[in-house]
């Protein structure tokens, strides 16, 4: 990229998502300065060691004072008390924004602390892995993955969206727009019931025998494995992720759940056809991924692929 897209980046969190942005972005000189402020002073020290920034600070005001994009990339649960303590420090024109997980209910915490001539656009970047901290990122990480953006007034500054989608882009991404409700419910049924079936599934082993020193884990084939990965995602994360999409979290339980019972009866009844059914239906769902051109051997959530 020839002339950086913005000034001066300020990270809030350098965990994961914060520390592969920064990689990204000196990677592929989409900002000139990157401030990065972290409430783990271990994490800061680490991200200075890693030279991921040229400034590091543990107050989230200094921080973001003087800066043109502000990104929090901390768990769901804490972006409105940080967009409080930061607002006075938010420059006119400043384009606040955020990665986290879940949408409407971080616009409703954040937006009432957002300063009048600040322009707060949320979003979501569909990339990441069950890692976490400033060692697990990497720069490649939003290469050919979906950012979803998701204003939430009817008159939000056209030229603050452009820029924060050529921002993405320019890390790799391919940007939508997406309402923040519609978000959530998108993402309730292809992010966080996965993950909570995982959790669970894990959980109810774990409940049978410890999973580590069982047979679980020593016959296991990969599908039980692909649930461990998941279910080690961050504890912190994934809990404030459930308390802030709860309605629909709940809602895609309730289908799965019934679906789930009517899959119960059919075991216990020796239904074989509608077993036979749902596998079948399930099977051609996979074929079309697979023939679309959307399938790749290596973990796929979010990637987004030439023919969509
Ligand atoms: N992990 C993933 O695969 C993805 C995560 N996200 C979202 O990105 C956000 C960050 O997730 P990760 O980077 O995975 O988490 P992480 O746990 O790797 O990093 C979070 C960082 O935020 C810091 N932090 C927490 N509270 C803070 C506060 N009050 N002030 C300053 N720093 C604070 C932590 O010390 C940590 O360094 C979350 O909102 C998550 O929903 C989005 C896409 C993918
Ligand atoms: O590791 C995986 O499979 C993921 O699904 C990563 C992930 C977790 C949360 C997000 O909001 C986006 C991506």
């Amino acid at each position: 990229m020839s002339e950086p897209l913005f000034e001066r980046l300020t990270l809030i969190g350098i965990g994961l998502i914060g520390s592969s942005i920064a990689r990204a972005a000196k990677v592929r000189g989409v900002v000139r300065h990157i401030t990065i402020c972290d409430e783990s002073a271990v994490h800061l020290a680490r991200a200075e060691e890693l030279e991921l920034g040229d400034r590091y600070c543990g107050d989230a005001g200094e921080a973001a004072e003087g800066a043109d994009l502000v990104l929090l990339c901390t768990p769901v649960g804490v972006s409105g008390a940080l967009t409080k303590r930061m607002g006075a420090f938010l420059k006119p024109g400043a384009i606040l924004s955020d990665v986290g997980s879940t949408k409407a209910t971080v616009v409703g915490e954040v937006r009432p602390h957002v300063p009048e001539g600040v322009h707060f656009i949320a979003g979501h970047p569909l990339a990441g892995t069950e890692q976490s901290g400033p060692d697990a990122g990497f720069s490649s990480l939003f290469e050919s993955r979906w950012c979803i953006l998701t204003p939430d007034q009817p008159d939000a500054d056209a030229a603050a969206i452009a820029a924060l989608s050529r921002f993405w882009e320019g890390l790799g991404s391919t940007v939508d727009i997406m309402d923040p409700d519609h978000h959530d419910r998108v993402l309730a049924i292809v992010s966080h019931l996965p993950h909570l079936i995982a959790y669970n599934i894990v959980g109810t082993a774990d409940d049978l025998e410890t999973v580590t020193k069982s047979e679980v884990i020593k016959y296991s084939a990969s599908g039980f494995r692909d649930f461990t990965r998941l279910a080690a995602s961050d504890p912190t994360m994934w809990r404030d992720v459930c308390l802030h999409n709860k309605d629909a979290i709940l809602e895609m339980l309730g289908r799965f759940s019934e679906d789930l019972a009517a899959l119960q009866r059919a075991v216990r009844w020796g239904d074989g056809d509608q077993l036979f059914d749902l596998f079948t239906r399930t099977r051609g769902i996979r074929r079309s991924i697979i023939e679309a051109g959307q399938e790749t051997d290596e973990p796929d959530f979010g990637r987004h692929h030439p023919k969509d």
